[in-house]
């Protein structure tokens, strides 16, 4: 489960001056849900996830993250959760095996619990043909499943994505997209941030845009339909976001 009260992140910039990158946001995500963080470039979507993940602290406000606070024990909630950053890089001479144990072993879980991890992942995510290939030969599809599979080697039950089928084409980013709902259903609670609508649609139990660090509006699917009177997310997105950016 993820609670996020009031989270607000600051960042002081010598060019831009002050930026409140993300400014009192709430919401909770419950086990077994997906929520979508949906946002145009630059409205604070990174931002908040980073926090949750425990990568960088908030200014003010908080989160529990499998009911641990971000702030007082961020070294147990990184434990619990599998952050896939939208730039990650890889090494490019390991194979998809070797990156995966690498980070296993990271995690610290022994060699058998490593092979198992990966046995799995690899059938979940459909690995097997590459999974002994160097990474600087794979597809971008193949990078993203290997650096899915890396986040997740120990088997978190919070699953943190930014953007996780950027820059993949279709029939990469419905495998992905696949895997994230099979998820779902075994339990685990999933933040899912993108600016693409048609995989908010199909993916997301509750939706929160967010526009200028603020969450400009929240609820499930049918909740914002019902209460900006369209149907089309996009025209729910425009009417809430459409405005210039505050930052
Ligand atoms: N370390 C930083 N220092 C200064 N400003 C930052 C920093 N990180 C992010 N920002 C600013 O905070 C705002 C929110 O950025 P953020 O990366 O969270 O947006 P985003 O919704 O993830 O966008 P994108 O879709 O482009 O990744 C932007 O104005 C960005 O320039």
């Amino acid at each position: 489960m993820i609670v996020a009260r009031n989270l607000t992140k600051v960042f002081r910039d010598k060019k831009r001056g002050e930026i409140r990158a993300v400014d009192d946001v709430s919401f909770t995500c419950e086990p077994g849900r997906i929520y979508g963080l949906l946002g145009a470039n630059g409205a604070g979507k990174t931002t908040t996830l980073r926090m949750l993940a425990t990568l960088i602290a908030p200014s003010s406000g908080g989160a529990l993250v499998a009911g641990l606070d971000v702030v007082k024990q961020p070294a147990v909630v990184r434990a619990r959760v599998g952050f896939l950053a939208a730039s990650t890089a890889l090494y490019a001479r390991l194979t998809a095996r070797e990156t995966i144990t690498y980070f296993g072993r990271l995690h610290g879980l022994d060699d058998a619990r490593i092979a198992s991890r990966i046995a799995r992942l690899a059938d979940e995510l459909g690995m097997h043909e590459f999974l002994d290939r160097r990474v600087d030969t794979f597809s971008t599809g193949m990078k993203q499943k290997t650096s899915i599979a890396r986040t997740l080697v120990h088997d978190p039950d919070v699953l943190i994505l930014d953007e996780p089928t950027l820059g993949l084409d279709v029939m990469a980013a419905r495998g992905i997209v696949r895997f994230v709902r099979e998820c779902r259903a075994r339990g685990k609670t999933v933040i899912y941030s993108t600016h693409i609508m048609s995989e908010v649609e199909k993916l997301c139990d509750r939706v929160g845009i967010i526009h200028g660090g603020r969450l400009v509006a929240e609820g499930t699917l049918d909740e914002l339909r019902a209460r900006h009177g369209e149907r089309d997310l996009e025209e729910i997105f425009v009417k809430v976001a459409g405005g210039e950016a505050v930052v």
